[in-house]
């Protein structure tokens, strides 16, 4: 816009004053202002703090270590990298280490097929300190497509697949691109996790909420979304497309064949253009429940008249038995979706020129690990079943805690890796709340912060039936702390409801 267009269209507010900031949280951007996301925020800020302290001064703490459950980082609580996956990244990261002279050495080091994979893709990389293709390395793309291939039985192009930095980074691309102006309206559920709600606050859209049933196991049905869509509708939002967190995250349930169909053909037939989070896809723990079914494998096996309807479908390096969340590794396939719209969005992928090498590596790991054969392939599935064993157990274990305490209700997590309790709250205890100026969830997750170091984030940060208040805390704590880590958990909650008991 030129100065002159600029001053007729609206009149200009000089930020700078004549002294002071000229950046100041009154002249910064209101949308940034408006953001909020929960997994960051002040109960976390405050772990980082007691963090600190501890390290300072133990003495002055009554737990010796903070135990971040806010936040589904797995190797931030000791959970083991997958060996394959570094030896590759390390030989990628250092090719002085493939020359021939080096073999030998090398060799003694690492397995012949972790060099042959580094051989292969620094072929196809050449150095993982150029930029890449904005879209991410075709090579990589490739594998990705042939992924998604075997996993669902349907073809995949590696021109609709982009590499991202982390799941995040594609949802924002996307919600970015769905949204015209403040009538827009993206369906989230709730609880959501809380990207999307931030992502529309930054877009300046409407987020459109649609409930997820406790009862039925945070279940959801035709009729909810029907309801959420009919309302919105009726208020002037131009409702454009639905979320879907499969594994859920808080909740942790995860969707049937039949559910799928049935919200594709909501989707359909209310012309709705469907994002698919899928990326707890292979943290699926209640054998009824697997294997996963992806939207996409679902929408390709319904009939013509489905086959127009678009689709987005997110994958992340961060989840799974990798949690590789550092290396910022993910990314969409756009399935139906008009041409002239992936132009757009390589237009703004080019804009941050490309996403982080290592984290396309690790794409290309995680979509493309060794196979029945390889010789890395039995470390690699002792590796992964373990990892996928304890995670089940943690989760079947902490949810019988918390099922233990007083007042407490919580659904088993089917999936992902979160619990997602509700609590009944004693008068006083909320009272006490109030008075603090906190909702009744934040002021029991920070209770329970400075009393055990454990750190949950309220169900204030992830939306809940109005009246009901909850937390989320992963079950990532190492397995060997476990019960420690739960005994913890009991003895604050019984000091708490006695504390406030009404
Ligand atoms: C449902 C869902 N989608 C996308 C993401 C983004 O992942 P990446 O950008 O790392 O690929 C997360 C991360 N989970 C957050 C981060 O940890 N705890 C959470 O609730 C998530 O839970």
């Amino acid at each position: 816009t030129s100065y002159i267009q600029l001053n007729q269209r609206n009149t200009i507010r000089f930020a700078s004053t004549k002294h002071g900031k000229v950046l100041t949280t009154e002249t910064m951007h209101p949308l940034v202002k408006s953001v909020e996301y929960a997994v960051r925020g002040a109960l976390p800020i405050r772990a980082e703090a007691l963090s600190q302290q501890l390290k300072k001064d133990p003495s002055k703490l009554n737990f010796d270590r903070v135990v971040f459950c806010n936040i589904g980082n797995p190797q931030q609580l000791n959970q083991k990298p997958i060996t394959f996956f570094r030896q590759v990244a390390s030989l990628c990261e250092n090719p002085e280490l493939l020359k021939t002279e080096n073999r030998a050495l090398v060799s003694k080091l690492y397995p012949a097929d972790a060099i042959a994979r580094a051989q292969v893709l620094l072929k196809n990389i050449g150095s993982v300190g150029a930029y890449s293709h904005s879209k991410g390395i075709t090579h990589i793309r490739e594998n990705v497509a042939k992924f998604i291939e075997r996993r669902d039985g349907y073809a995949a192009n590696p021109e609709d697949i982009f590499l991202t930095q982390g799941a995040s980074e594609g949802v924002q691309k996307v919600i970015q691109l769905l949204t015209q102006n403040q009538q827009s309206g993206i369906m989230i559920p709730i609880p959501q996790y809380p990207l999307y709600s931030a992502t529309l606050s930054l877009v300046d859209a409407a987020p459109v909420p649609y409930y997820l049933n406790e009862s039925q196991a945070w279940g959801l049905g035709r009729e909810e979304l029907q309801k959420s869509v009919d309302e919105a509708r009726k208020n002037g939002v131009d409702v454009r497309a639905l979320v879907i967190i499969n594994p859920g995250n808080p909740t942790g349930q995860c969707l049937s064949e039949e559910n799928i169909k049935e919200i594709i053909r909501f989707c359909h037939e209310e012309r709705i253009v469907l994002l698919a989070d899928e990326v707890y896809q292979t943290n699926i723990y209640q054998p009824e429940r697997r294997p996963f079914h992806s939207f996409k494998k679902v929408l390709k096996s319904m009939g013509p008249e489905y086959q127009e309807q678009e689709l987005f479908s997110f994958h992340s390096t961060s989840k799974g038995m990798i949690g590789e969340c550092g290396r910022r590794g993910g990314y969409f396939e756009c399935v139906n979706i008009d041409p002239a719209i992936m132009e757009q969005l390589y237009k703004i992928s080019s804009i941050s020129l490309c996403p982080n090498v290592h984290g396309q590596i690790m794409v290309d790991l995680m979509t493309n690990p060794p196979v029945e054969g390889d010789e890395s392939y039995p470390q690699y599935k002792a590796e992964v079943d373990a990892i996928f064993q304890s995670l089940g157990r943690r989760a079947t274990k902490l949810a019988q805690c918390f099922n233990g305490l007083e007042g407490v209700t919580c659904n088993d997590a089917e999936g992902a890796m979160y619990l997602f309790p509700q609590i009944t709250l004693p008068n006083k205890a909320i009272e006490a709340a109030k008075k603090d100026g906190m909702t009744p969830d934040s002021f029991y997750a920070m209770g329970m912060l400075e009393a055990t170091g454990v750190c949950v984030i309220p169900g204030s940060g992830f939306g809940q039936e109005p009246g009901t208040f909850h937390f989320r805390s992963t079950f990532l704590p190492e397995e060997n702390l476990f019960d420690k880590f739960c005994g913890s958990l009991e003895d604050f909650h019984k000091s708490f409801m006695n504390k406030y008991r009404d």
